[in-house]
């Protein structure tokens, strides 16, 4: 993927109905100047986590064409810059002009393929653009990150050397997903004329990161954007090391995982009520699952986390799981789920795949019992014959490791990527084609959000699997998970089981 991207945006181009350079005119004209060469180079190292459309099914100019005759719905773009009149939001504060930094993103987003809205980015960027707080709440895969950046991308003022946009993410690896989109976005900036020598800079304060060369660089000249972790974040703001005193945009990703843990959620509360007032900024919360939505938003606004009007864009409120997805289990004994699992692998040749293993007790780890991970790596690596790279990414692993089974899966060659519930909420890996829960997930949540990471291009008619392999005393387990979140697991049998 990485090597194509720069011939898919020139051929993206090619069909692009755009008019000659005129930078000085650009707002007028509404036809951007894209500096292409620099966008290429850009999108050749990072856009491995971004999925880039491909041309061809991606026919631009056509498209836009048609739509121009069949009194569309908008696209991204005039979402942005018009924002939309007489959109779900009926009561609109005065809405400020679209900045030129929002045109430049979308127009970037266009060139790269992205031309339609997802259905949240249609029904909350209105929202968010008039000056709301939000909850977005929408499926897996469904584009909630790309919503909050274009909100962002409107607010921030690369002149301005301070911390203007924070985000709050659960884990290490989401906050380096998001740290490189966000730096992808931040290329817009050579698109408009009055940004050219200033950049909108970028941190990532995650934990396992170098705090100390954070530090100066934030006395030094703070970023306009910080992408971080709740605990590494809550050590800088303690010891002061920088303020939020200019922040315009918080947004807490995977907010409900951040408030259900012990550890992270008095570290959230400071953030959202001590260190910065709600009145001063935007907040944004995503997640494809906020349980009690109701008691949620109550509190948002009784402590003060949110402004009083938050709108909650409550996306396929029926049905939370992506329609998508195909469900099916296995019933084995428990030693025969390795060669089961083999036999799942032969037969559905997967593009890529991630197999959900359950986390080791701290028992088992004192007792010197080997992790089921390691287990089942071995058993891969002995057994397995097809093309793909089997790849191991969990908890106990130090974060350089991590980092490294992340770079190795982002190659594009094709991976069998083992894994805990680390990469189970946010992480986008849109080449995988297959989920298996080789152990089954605590909570149906858990589920929800371990099937999402499949299923992750949202346009594409394709099917993506997910499979579970349980005992047969787990059935009723996995029936509940079915009946929460309203959907169909079909048994298969295999000659294997045992
Ligand atoms: N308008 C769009 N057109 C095409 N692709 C898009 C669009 N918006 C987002 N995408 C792509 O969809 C994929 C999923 O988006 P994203 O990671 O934002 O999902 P999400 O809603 O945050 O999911 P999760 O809840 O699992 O974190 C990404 O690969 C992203 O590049």
């Amino acid at each position: 993927m990485a090597s194509n991207s720069a011939s898919q945006i020139l051929a993206i181009t090619k069909t692009a109905p755009y008019s000659k350079p005129r930078a000085s005119r650009f707002h007028q004209s509404r036809k951007p100047y894209l500096n292409l060469c620099c966008l290429s180079q850009k999108f050749s190292n990072d856009n491995a986590l971004f999925c880039l459309p491909n041309s061809k099914s991606f026919p631009l100019a056509k498209e836009l064409e048609e739509r121009n005759s069949n009194n569309h719905s908008p696209t991204l773009r005039e979402i942005c810059q018009d924002h939309v009149p007489g959109n779900v939001l009926r009561r609109q504060v005065s809405a400020p002009p679209p900045s030129p930094s929002t045109i430049c993103t979308s127009l970037l987003l266009e060139e790269v393929g992205y031309l339609v809205p997802t259905d949240v980015q249609r029904e909350a960027l209105p929202v968010l653009f008039s000056g709301n707080d939000c909850i977005l709440h929408a499926q897996t895969g469904s584009g909630k990150t790309l919503t909050y950046f274009l909100l962002i991308y409107s607010q921030i003022n690369p002149k301005k050397s301070a911390v203007q946009a924070l985000i709050v993410v659960p884990t290490r690896e989401l906050g380096m997903q998001i740290t490189k989109v966000a730096r992808m976005l931040a290329a817009a900036r050579h698109m408009d004329p009055e940004l050219e020598q200033k950049s909108y800079t970028v941190m990532a304060l995650l934990d396992g990161g170098m705090l100390r060369r954070h530090k100066s660089w934030l006395k030094a000249e703070p970023p306009a954007i910080v992408v971080a972790t709740i605990g590494s974040l809550s050590q800088l703001l303690e010891k002061q090391i920088f303020k939020l005193d200019s922040l315009r945009v918080l947004v807490v990703d995977e907010v409900d995982f951040l408030f259900k843990s012990s550890k992270q959620v008095s570290s959230l509360r400071k953030l959202l009520t001590s260190y910065s007032s709600c009145n001063n900024r935007q907040t944004v919360f995503a997640s494809a699952s906020i349980l009690q939505h109701r008691r949620f938003i109550h509190d948002c606004i009784q402590q003060k986390w949110t402004k009083g009007d938050v709108v909650h864009v409550h996306v396929n409120r029926i049905m939370p799981m992506p329609a998508c997805l195909y469900h099916r289990f296995v019933i084995c004994g428990r030693k025969a789920k390795h060669q089961v699992l083999l036999s799942l692998l032969q037969s559905d040749l997967p593009e890529s795949g991630i197999i959900f293993v359950g986390e080791q007790s701290e028992k088992s780890k004192k007792s010197g019992q080997a992790s089921s991970t390691t287990v089942l790596i071995d058993f891969l690596r002995a057994s397995y014959e097809g093309p793909l790279d089997i790849l191991l990414l969990e908890e106990d692993m130090n974060f350089n490791s991590r980092a490294a089974s992340l770079t190795d899966v982002r190659k594009g060659d094709g991976y069998l990527l083992v894994s805990t519930d680390i990469v189970a909420r946010g992480i986008d890996l849109p080449e995988t084609t297959h989920i298996y829960n080789f152990d089954l997930p605590k909570t149906a949540i858990d589920y929800l959000h371990r099937a999402g990471r499949t299923g992750r291009k949202p346009f594409s008619d394709k099917k993506y699997y997910v499979t579970n392999i349980i005992l047969s005393e787990e059935r009723f387990v996995l029936q509940r998970f079915e009946n929460e979140l309203m959907f169909h697991c079909e048994e298969l049998t295999m000659e294997t089981q045992g």
